[in-house]
């Protein structure tokens, strides 16, 4: 039987997420591990797959933005070391006992909270990465201060286990390297406060792409790689410097669902904001909003077919697109890219996060529960699964 019903899907490229694994492992300290950040579903690639692949590859642990995120990667028998990177409830800290997940720490008060929690409920100790804010202005303890005493807490809560000490860059990825710097030295001068105090550090992490790219030499005991995964460059700047070489994973493919040539002059969508003129040829593809291809590549956006780039014509559907195809061979079932390359031509996720006025990694986290993902190894697909009908 078909794994899915309809001819629109997400194909992954295990061999690319490796050979970028591989990419980083040459270019950052030998002594430094890599933490494959596998949030937000893998950036819509698949966390499960995409993370198995990257320790199968290199990696030594996965990243994840909620604890949820981390009861998947366990339930499909993830065993590795995985850091929930955003907030907590301490209400969840005794899921996180029971399936050894670490989590990220930064208020005294949680962490009186979730050591009674812990022990309360006869639960093993987790561990604990504490984050620091130095410029980020999202989550963290921002002075020296603040850390010592987030610290003593954790010192004093036997069911807690302090495995790590982190920051995220906010700028690493621009040109001008003023804040990361300032960010830099400011985490330095947090863990020279730590030093003075007597503490042993535990695993030290700061660099995200964008970092481990320009300073690898801040790279510590690991680097959190995230859009570098997956083959995409933090920014057009970075994209530019290519000190890194990395290969796209993703690409979105779908089939010809109806084709026609206009007789005479003919409006197309919604909106009649576009008129095919006579002979022009109108293909009709079975992908819409509704799977996370942006409304606003309409009249805008490209698709390739037969190697050769046709524009989309008229509004993004919610279901359906239409594209005005420059050759007329085209008949139902012929396979378009939507994403990615075929033959020479390439329609890349950072031309579309142009074309929608976003960053690049937004395009792949928009993709849903829609579209089945093919994943292919060693040149063949290697399994197909569809968040739709699989859970
Ligand atoms: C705390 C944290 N750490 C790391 C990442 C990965 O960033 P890139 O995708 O830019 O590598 C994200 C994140 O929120």
């Amino acid at each position: 039987m078909k794994p899915f019903c309809r001819d629109t899907w997400v194909e992954v490229d295990l061999d690319a997420i490796s050979a970028n694994v591989a990419s980083f492992r040459r270019h950052i300290p030998e002594t430094t591990g890599i933490m494959a950040v596998v949030k937000a579903d893998g950036y819509g690639h698949g966390a499960v797959h995409v993370g198995q692949e990257a320790l199968r590859s290199g990696a030594d642990s996965l990243a994840v933005a909620m604890l949820d995120e981390a009861v998947v990667l366990r339930e499909a028998g993830i065993t590795a070391p995985v850091l929930v990177l955003g907030y907590t409830p301490v209400d969840s800290v005794e899921t996180a006992s029971r399936l050894g997940i670490e989590l990220t720490a930064y208020h005294a008060d949680w962490i009186i909270q979730a050591n009674e929690r812990i022990e309360q409920a006869g639960a093993k100790p987790i561990g604990i990465h504490i984050k620091t804010d130095t410029g980020m202005g999202r989550l963290g303890v921002r002075t020296a201060e603040e850390l010592l005493h987030v610290v003593r807490a954790l010192e004093q809560s036997p069911f807690l286990d302090w495995t790590g000490i982190f920051t995220h860059f906010a700028c690493a990825d621009e040109e001008d390297t003023t804040h990361v710097r300032r960010q830099h030295q400011q985490f330095q001068e947090l863990l020279a406060a730590l030093r003075e105090a007597g503490k042993t550090l535990p695993r030290v992490h700061c660099c995200n792409t964008a970092a481990a790219i320009v300073f690898p030499e801040w790279g510590y005991d690991t680097i959190r790689l995230g859009i570098g995964l997956y083959g995409l460059y933090p920014s057009p700047f970075l994209k530019q410097r290519a000190q890194v070489k990395l290969v796209p994973a993703l690409s979105l493919k779908t089939r010809i669902s109806h084709v026609k040539t206009a007789a005479e002059a003919m409006t197309v969508s919604y909106g009649a904001t576009y008129t095919a003129k006579p002979g022009e040829t109108i293909a009709t593809l079975p992908i819409g909003y509704a799977d996370g291809f942006s409304r606003s590549l309409s009249n805008r956006g490209f698709v390739l077919h037969e190697g050769r780039r046709s524009p989309i014509v008229g509004r993004v559907c919610m279901d359906q697109i239409m594209v005005r195809l420059n050759g007329a061979s085209a008949k139902v079932g012929d396979e378009v890219v939507l994403y990615g390359r075929l033959g020479t031509e390439e329609i890349s996720l950072d031309e579309v996060a142009e074309l929608v006025g976003t960053i690049n990694y937004e395009i792949p986290c928009m993709l849903n529960y829609r579209l089945p993902r093919v994943y292919r190894k060693d040149g063949k697909v290697s399994e197909v699964f569809h968040p739709l009908t699989m859970t």
